[in-house]
């Protein structure tokens, strides 16, 4: 079965107003929340499919993905969702999946903070298991070490082109980041720029276990407003993350992050695209899954 904006609208014809309402209100009380529901629905999707499965708890029976490395104190917006799903459960239980929801607050999170709109495509099941085993596995969830070739592998094991992969990697222009992973590149690597390293070195320590915690913003201009200033940084050398600097490091991508960096709404639309695409990564539908009660475990 195919997914499509239309899926709730019979059923849920409140559920766009009463998740924005929720995402609204945390926006509000922290810019960032949106940068990190926009992450959640990413590391959902690339593992095993935007199907809910980053958001169940572990049990004494079962351990899921919340403490796979990528996920482990990174991950957050989990109260987030747990209380729109609250919300609508109570306009219309039983209905509406957890992981359409998170796919409408990635939506929601990126236009309250400045960026492009699109329509969601819903009907996505809620999967009653979850991989820590691939959340982390860093040939699926990709590390902010990897080199452009990995990169362009992770993603097209999944579908999206590396036009789509530089687009998606936009989302890096809000949202911050833990010492932890980029010590290595602003202490060891050389394609940076060197005021910049400095300045990022000042709030993370060289020695590994020290700090670690830290964060600096991933767009040093803007880390609050989704807009094309990621691409602009890497044309000057300052991504933060290795991931984000081999995007334009001489290779096949930098067309891309020029293009990007000139012309902002080649940028929104191809970034609406690749979301829309990467939320499309196998759904559960039909009388696969469930509609969860509680985002953070099974019925
Ligand atoms: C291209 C491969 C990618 C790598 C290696 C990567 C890696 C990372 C890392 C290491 C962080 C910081 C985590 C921490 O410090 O705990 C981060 C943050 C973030 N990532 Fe990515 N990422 C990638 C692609 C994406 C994609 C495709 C999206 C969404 C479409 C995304 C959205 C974000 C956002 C919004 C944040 C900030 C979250 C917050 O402030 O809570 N990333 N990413
Ligand atoms: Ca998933
Ligand atoms: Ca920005």
């Amino acid at each position: 079965a195919e997914l499509c904006k239309d899926f709730y609208s019979k059923s849920c014809p409140k559920l766009f107003r009463t998740v924005k309402s929720v995402v609204k209100s945390a926006v509000s009380k922290e810019r960032r929340m949106g940068a990190s529901l926009v992450r959640l629905f990413f590391h959902d999707c690339f593992v095993n499919g935007c199907d809910g499965s980053i958001l169940l708890d572990d049990t004494p029976c079962f351990r899921g993905e919340q403490t796979a490395g990528p996920n482990n104190n990174s991950v957050r917006g989990y109260n987030v969702i747990d209380q729109i799903k609250s919300k609508v459960e109570h306009v219309c239980p039983g209905v509406v999946s957890c992981a359409d929801i998170v796919a409408i607050a990635a939506r929601d999170s990126t236009v309250l903070l400045g960026g492009p709109n699109w329509n969601v495509k819903l009907g996505r099941r809620d999967a009653k298991t979850a991989s820590f085993y691939d959340a982390n596995n860093t040939g699926v969830l990709p590390s902010p070490r990897a080199n452009l070739s990995t990169l362009i592998k992770l993603f097209g094991d999944k579908g999206l082109s590396p036009k789509d992969m530089v687009a998606l990697s936009g989302a890096h222009t809000i949202g911050q980041a833990r010492c932890v992973v980029f010590r290595d590149r602003i202490y060891n690597r050389t394609n940076i720029d060197s005021s910049f390293a400095k300045t990022r070195q000042a709030n993370c320590p060289r020695t590994t276990g020290s700090g670690d915690n830290k964060l600096a913003p991933l767009d040093v201009k803007t880390a609050n407003f989704f807009d094309n200033a990621y691409y602009k940084n890497l044309i000057h050398k300052k991504g933060l993350l290795n991931s984000d600097q081999v995007l334009f490091n001489g290779g096949s991508t930098d067309s891309f992050v020029r293009t990007y960096s000139s012309n902002p709404d080649a940028f929104y639309s191809d970034f609406v695209s690749a979301m829309i695409k990467m939320g499309d990564l196998d759904p559960l539908t039909g009388c696969k899954g469930e509609i969860r009660k509680k985002c953070s475990r099974v019925n």
